[in-house]
């Protein structure tokens, strides 16, 4: 990172015009880079322009499509993608007919629904592996429409402050918010002045207790929508967001942003014991802790290291067994986090892209039963775990293209039920 997007890809090699605009395109990232202020030239990274979840997953595949390798190993390049891009990047890289059609590929992966097309499948259970060899299912290529989002013009009245960390005039009082209704009032946000719209216009109301599910094409503001509400971007935007009647913006951050709880896309574990990732400031007994850690099925994976990493008193970390922390486990550890501190709005952005359906659907059970009377909104590309929510939003570029029920959006047959279409194919 922190070069532009063509030497992230490169990576030190050639630059080969045709073949390289044939994984740009293969990776589903051209359309991208229609919105992007210097193309494929734009630097990306902590000094430049940063990109979705998404958005890395692919660059991270265009790179290494590039290296033109005779075996590749794939660790799971289709989670954090949207179902159209997924299957636009297996017809055009993975599967018989796309550029790796000729070479060996192992993909890891938690979508089922792909095991039909694949030569081989290897199940991993407990570290044992049985193979299954069999025919692969034939599948006819799906035509990808490339749609290129119209730059907006900058207005969005931008304002420029840096939040303060306490507001003394406005603090929340004990157990804010009372309810957890969020309205998102003609909000819109851009990351940069001279950069396009991430959020245009957005107007919703999410009742107290409603479980809201969030999808939409990669790219298209899913994150933005949790950033804003968490306000870890404040400069470019107008319009406002409130919670149960106030404007988040009135209070300072270190003391509105705790009361909300998060599972990113991306959870980060500390150095130091389990115990001290779950609880650094020291809040909670043991007890508690135990409780979610059981709630998560994490109880087994932590038991091994119960004497030295999860003691009551034990304050170093020095005499620790060392243990590491899958993607899929560490966002266990953060649902865990949260059942801990249960705050009234919930959000979950992809917590569950690594784990596999088994898990998810349990993860999604039990987020219902611990979190019935809280706000919970989930953003997800996998729609199995958002398909029990009580409205569905779908944004696109940057707005609300559509909300309501999933049973009103499948009938209305717009993006949503495309999306359902799209991921449903190959089952
Ligand atoms: N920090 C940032 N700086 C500049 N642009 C950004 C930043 N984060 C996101 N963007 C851009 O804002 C737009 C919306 O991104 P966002 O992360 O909200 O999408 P998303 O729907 O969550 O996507 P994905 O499914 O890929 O995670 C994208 O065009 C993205 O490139």
């Amino acid at each position: 990172m922190n070069a532009t997007l063509r030497a992230n890809i490169l990576f030190g090699r050639e630059y080969d015009e045709d073949y390289y605009w044939k994984v740009l395109s293969a990776c589903a990232l051209t359309d991208d880079l229609e919105m992007w202020p210097k193309s494929d030239m734009t630097v990306i990274g902590e000094n430049g322009m940063n990109i979705s979840g998404g958005q890395r997953a692919r660059l991270a595949l265009a790179r290494t499509v590039y290296s033109r390798a005779d075996i590749y190993f794939l660790d799971d390049p289709l989670s954090a993608v949207d179902a159209i891009v997924k299957r636009h990047i297996l017809d055009n890289i993975i599967l018989s007919t796309g550029l790796l059609g000729n070479k060996l590929r192992f993909v890891t992966t938690n979508a089922d629904n792909i095991l039909p097309l694949c030569n081989q499948i290897a199940t991993v259970d407990n570290g044992r592996v049985s193979v299954k060899v069999q025919t692969p299912q034939v599948h006819t290529a799906f035509e990808f429409k490339a749609t290129t989002p119209k730059m907006a013009k900058a207005a969005d009245t931008e304002r420029d402050a840096e939040a303060p960390y306490i507001i003394d005039s406005c603090r929340p009082p004990v157990q804010w918010p009372p309810n957890g209704k969020i309205e998102f009032r003609d909000f819109s946000m851009k990351y940069g002045a001279d950069l396009g719209y991430a959020l245009k216009n957005v107007n919703l109301t999410i009742n107290p207790g409603e479980k809201i599910g969030i999808v939409g094409r990669t790219g298209a503001g899913k994150s933005s929508l949790a950033k804003v509400l968490f306000r870890l971007v404040h400069e470019n935007t107008s319009g406002s967001i409130m919670i149960d009647g106030q404007d988040i913006s009135e209070f300072g951050v270190g003391d509105y942003r705790p009361q909300l709880g998060m599972i990113p896309q991306e959870s980060t574990m500390l150095d130091g014991s389990i115990r001290h990732n779950l609880d650094p400031l020291n809040q909670f007994d043991i007890e508690g802790m135990w409780a979610s850690l059981i709630k998560c099925n994490m109880a087994k994976v932590v038991s091994p290291y119960r004497s030295s990493d999860t003691e009551q008193n034990d304050e170093s970390d020095d005499d620790s067994e060392e243990g590491r922390a899958s993607s899929g486990q560490q966002q266990l550890f953060s649902l865990c986090r949260v059942i801990m501190r249960k705050r009234r709005i919930i959000v979950l952005d992809e917590a569950t892209a690594n784990v596999d359906l088994e898990t998810d659907k349990s993860i999604q059970e039990l987020i219902r039963k611990e979190f019935s009377d809280c706000t919970v909104l989930t953003i997800a590309h996998r729609l199995d775990t958002i398909m029990s929510s009580d409205r569905i939003i779908v944004m696109d570029k940057g707005t609300v293209a559509e909300i309501g029920t999933p049973q009103e959006l499948l009938a209305k047959d717009g993006m949503f039920a495309q999306l359902v279409k799209t991921s449903e194919f190959g089952q």
